[in-house]
């Protein structure tokens, strides 16, 4: 695999007349953790998707933990990336316990419990609601949660199978402010976690980059702005043309900030 978790080349991805993505070249390597930033359809959840190997590319290359899409069952692939976001929050059926979709996460489904489930599984998805702050919510029903827990609960359940890859898609949107910080602290914790896996965090605010956080991608219209170590991606110049006004940023310590000017 190379140290690689994900390479994309050329990818680009078309929906009728619609260009969604347009030849985006980007790679992942272990130990790094990206934030992908960009305004609304900038492309963000259709790349997430791509890394996920959840949509195929209509041109391009994408190598996911040293397989090539289109070449690899991924149903044997997907168990090895974890991804949490609305497009899984949106599919869980109303009456799922916490418990049940963070455990059926190990086996590639969504939902409800199906199988018998060993107790070191039962250990792990107890231990995982725990440390993401949601433990006492395990036997309620996931559509009863606030947007803060659901977040969460999603997150436990992308670690259940101990992914290579982890995948958030907007993970602090709809926070309220300590909800949000008590996130990113959660999520600036598992970044300089050394046996985390890899992480990629889309948001539309640089204010959601978490610390610890090493890479950007800057998105826009389907096609890359810039890409790099982020205090190389995150000049005023990159983040003004990504969102189409000119903006001031800033770094205070380990977070970001960025203004209309
Ligand atoms: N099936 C489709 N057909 C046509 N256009 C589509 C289709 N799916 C998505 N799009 C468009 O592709 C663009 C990118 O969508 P995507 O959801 O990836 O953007 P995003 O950056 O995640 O946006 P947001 O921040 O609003 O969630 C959007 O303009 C969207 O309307």
């Amino acid at each position: 695999m190379d140290g690689r978790v994900l390479g994309l080349s050329g990818v680009t991805v078309r929906r009728g007349d619609a260009l969604l993505l347009d030849g985006v070249d980007w790679s992942v390597l272990e130990g790094e953790r990206w934030v992908v930033l960009g305004p609304n359809g900038a492309g963000k959840t259709t790349l997430l998707s791509v890394a996920f190997s959840q949509l195929y590319p209509t041109s391009g290359e994408v190598e996911i933990l040293g397989e090539h899409l289109g070449r690899v069952d991924v149903f044997e692939l997907r168990p090895l990336i974890g991804y949490a976001g609305a497009a899984i929050a949106n599919r869980v059926e109303q009456g799922t316990p916490v418990l049940d979709l963070v455990l059926s996460a190990a086996y590639g489904y969504l939902g409800r419990f199906r199988e018998e489930y060993g107790v070191p599984d039962l250990g792990r998805a107890r231990a995982l609601l725990g440390h993401w702050g949601v433990g006492d919510l395990a036997d309620r029903e996931f559509h009863t949660l606030s947007e803060g827990e659901r977040k969460r609960v999603l997150i436990a359940r992308a670690l259940m199978s101990d992914p290579e890859l982890l995948l958030l898609d907007e993970p602090a949107a709809g926070l309220d402010l300590g909800g949000r910080e008590d996130l990113l602290r959660r999520l600036g914790a598992l970044a300089r976690n050394e046996a985390a896996p890899a992480l990629v965090v889309v948001s539309h605010h640089v204010e959601e980059i978490p610390a610890g956080f090493t890479h950007g991608l800057l998105l826009r219209g389907g096609g890359v702005v810039a890409a790099g170590p982020l205090d190389e991606v995150m000049t005023a110049d990159n983040l003004s043309e990504t969102f189409g006004l000119p903006l001031k940023v800033e770094r205070d310590g380990d977070r970001w900030n960025a203004r209309a000017v």
